[in-house]
């Protein structure tokens, strides 16, 4: 089965057309505050706008109150919302109300600390496993994840890039990827190539 792709933090035309011919499943647009990725809702809605409904549009948010997520996420037209931050289960419970696919962004050690209960209560359609800095290109320590790994399929992110993407999912064994930084020439600017490799890469697994 192919895995599924998304590629984050996307903010002109070329680079959501490239990443939708190179065969990305999903892309992501920052709706978060402070990052050089950050979008407001009508940039994001013209981005979203060329995207087919064969390809997933997702706001990413972080740390925002839920009426601005769905405010924003509507704005903006995207279909799911990826949640970085101190949601709660009724959160996510809610912003599926709303009608929208909810990814659960979860830092990696924060997840290993998580009981199963917890994890069972947030019911969120995709579960994301990423750093403890969101969009940073860091990877992060993979030792917990092995040793208890997700009773559920769940997507990698985290510092992936196109020479380290088939290694990765070959050791931790997720069933998606998402990638950011690692297909950027500088913060915030992403690079068509790159974006054609990854996707490439993650194409042969
Ligand atoms: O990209 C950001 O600046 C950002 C800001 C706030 C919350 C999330 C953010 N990005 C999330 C992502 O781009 C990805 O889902 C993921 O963290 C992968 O990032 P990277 O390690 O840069 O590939």
């Amino acid at each position: 089965m192919s895995i599924w792709v998304k590629i984050c933090g996307l903010t002109t035309v070329d680079a959501v057309e490239t990443s939708v011919a190179a065969g990305a499943d999903a892309v992501g647009f920052v709706l978060a505050p402070g990052s050089p990725r950050t979008l407001d809702a009508p940039s994001a809605r013209r981005l979203a706008e060329r995207v087919p409904p064969t390809v997933e549009t997702v706001g990413v948010f972080r740390g925002q109150p839920l009426g601005e997520v769905l405010d924003l996420a509507v704005r903006s037209g995207v279909r799911s919302v990826q949640l970085h931050g101190d949601e709660t289960p009724s959160d996510v419970a809610a912003a599926r109300a709303a009608g929208f696919r909810v990814i659960r962004a979860v830092d990696a050690g924060a997840y290993a600390a998580e009981p199963e209960e917890a994890r069972v209560a947030f019911a969120e359609d995709a579960l994301l496993i990423d750093a403890a800095d969101p969009g940073a290109g860091a990877t992060f320590d993979a030792a917990p994840l092995l040793a208890a790994p997700p009773h559920r399929p769940w997507i990698l992110a985290g510092g992936l890039a196109p020479d380290n993407v088939e290694r990765l999912v070959g050791e931790l064994g997720p069933v998606g990827v998402d990638v950011s930084s690692g297909v950027e020439s500088s913060r915030g600017v992403k690079d068509l190539g790159l974006i054609r490799e990854f996707v490439a890469a993650a194409r042969r697994l």
